[in-house]
């Protein structure tokens, strides 16, 4: 735990042994990985450094992914030749395991972009089911996504959280700056797009739509459900992205209803119910396409459709209150050890002086998804 880097190795790197406590050196393929220091303190995240032994380069690599908050003590364990896991001390059980990924395809394929060294953060996220699993709510403008989303978060309020999406289109008279969309213009959002913070992004009715990579990772955090209502385009870009998410189409009963169902709303201009309306037919085509979607609904009768998404979440017969969906996880005392082989870490917390020791072993074998986002997959069992 807070292993020293050899001093021969840190040459400039050298006052930060002064704080061996928050920082460690992981070794993985030549190159060291010095992780933390003390200028953690002052931008409150923990940084990353990089010595390439071949060439004896000392380097600043780009640092993607959102990264963790600082920690007075941490541990790290080199695991799977392409990733390091970062165990942070005394922090709540969902925010203790992180990966710096440092030779994964997203990682390898980002050093090709950007010509420069890269590294990536991604939370770990320890869950037994699909019960955290975020959900893609798509289908054609008008066809009652916004409405049946409000039905499960009127019922289910500390179950699911909304993705707040950013948006170019103007607001609508009920809406809310930072609730129903953040409000952006044009050039900020392109400038977002172009800087990475966006998970999917796309041009949807003439307007530029995305989900920033924030908004899932604002409700993850406060330990609820995210749900996505994006067009399918944004499904499609999803689907390819590290968020393993489960993806609901919802059909209208028929074209005309969907007509009705625009108008009758009220929101839109002449000219925009007829460009909703045209590229409603070509979502319609695209929610067919085979593997994109995981569920197909039809929303004819209001609380049928609700009673039918309610059955796919496994949520029919339960209450809000009964739910309990909080993130599995470790929390790691000051007092532990790490450490991995064959695609296992053994996470050793307590055992000092008397104190209580258990004994975890984390099993790496199969991980989903990743940086720029969370990293699912990791399961563990006490084994002490
Ligand atoms: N099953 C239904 N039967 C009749 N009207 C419905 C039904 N579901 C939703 N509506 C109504 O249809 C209109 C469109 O619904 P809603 O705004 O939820 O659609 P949406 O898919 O979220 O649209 P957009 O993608 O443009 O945001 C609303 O006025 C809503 O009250
Ligand atoms: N690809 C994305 N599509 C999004 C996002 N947020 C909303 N949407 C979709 O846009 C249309 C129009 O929405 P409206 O609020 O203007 O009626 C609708 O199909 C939404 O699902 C997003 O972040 N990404």
């Amino acid at each position: 735990m807070g292993a020293e880097v050899p001093e021969h190795l840190l040459g400039d790197f050298h006052e930060y042994l002064l704080l061996p406590s928050n920082q460690t050196s992981n070794s993985i393929c030549g190159k060291i990985y010095v992780i933390g220091g003390p200028e953690d303190r002052e931008t409150l995240s923990v940084s990353v450094k990089l010595f390439d032994r071949s060439t004896d380069e000392r380097l600043i690599p780009i640092v993607l992914g959102r990264n963790p908050v600082a920690c007075n003590l941490h541990s790290a364990v080199p695991v799977n030749d392409d990733r390091i896991l970062v165990l942070k001390s005394d922090s709540p059980s969902y925010d203790s395991l992180w990966f710096l990924e440092v030779d994964t395809p997203f990682v390898r394929e980002q050093k090709k972009v950007l010509g420069t060294e890269v590294v990536a953060w991604s939370k770990v996220v320890i869950e037994g089911d699909d019960a955290l699993k975020p959900i893609v709510i798509s289908g054609p403008s008008g066809v009652g996504k916004g409405t049946l989303i409000s039905k499960l978060m009127k019922e289910f309020p500390s179950t699911f959280g909304f993705s707040v999406s950013h948006t170019t289109r103007k607001p609508r008279e009920k809406e809310k700056n930072g609730v129903h969309y953040h409000f952006t213009e044009r050039s900020q959002m392109e400038k977002d797009i172009r800087e990475g913070k966006f998970l999917e992004s796309a041009s949807v009715h003439g307007n530029l739509y995305g989900t920033s990579i924030e908004a899932v990772e604002a409700v993850t955090d406060s330990g609820k459900r995210c749900i996505l209502d994006i067009d399918v385009q944004g499904a499609r870009s999803v689907r390819s992205s590290s968020l393993d998410a489960i993806f609901i189409f919802i059909c209208p009963p028929s074209f005309e209803e969907l007509e009705k169902r625009l108008r009758a709303r009220g929101t839109e201009s002449e000219e925009q119910v007829q460009k909703r309306l045209r590229n409603a037919r070509a979502e319609l085509e695209q929610g067919k396409f085979p593997g994109l979607f995981d569920h197909l609904l039809v929303n004819d009768d209001l609380e049928t459709c609700y009673t039918d998404l309610k059955k796919i979440l496994s949520l029919d017969g339960t209450s809000d209150d009964t739910l309990e969906l909080s993130a599995k996880g470790i929390r790691v005392p000051e007092s532990h050890s790490v450490s991995a082989r064959d695609q296992k870490v053994i996470i050793q917390c307590g055992g000092d002086e008397g104190l209580a020791r258990t004994i975890y072993e984390v099993d790496v074998s199969s991980l989903v998804g990743g940086a720029p986002g969370r990293t699912r997959g990791p399961k563990y069992k006490c084994i002490s």
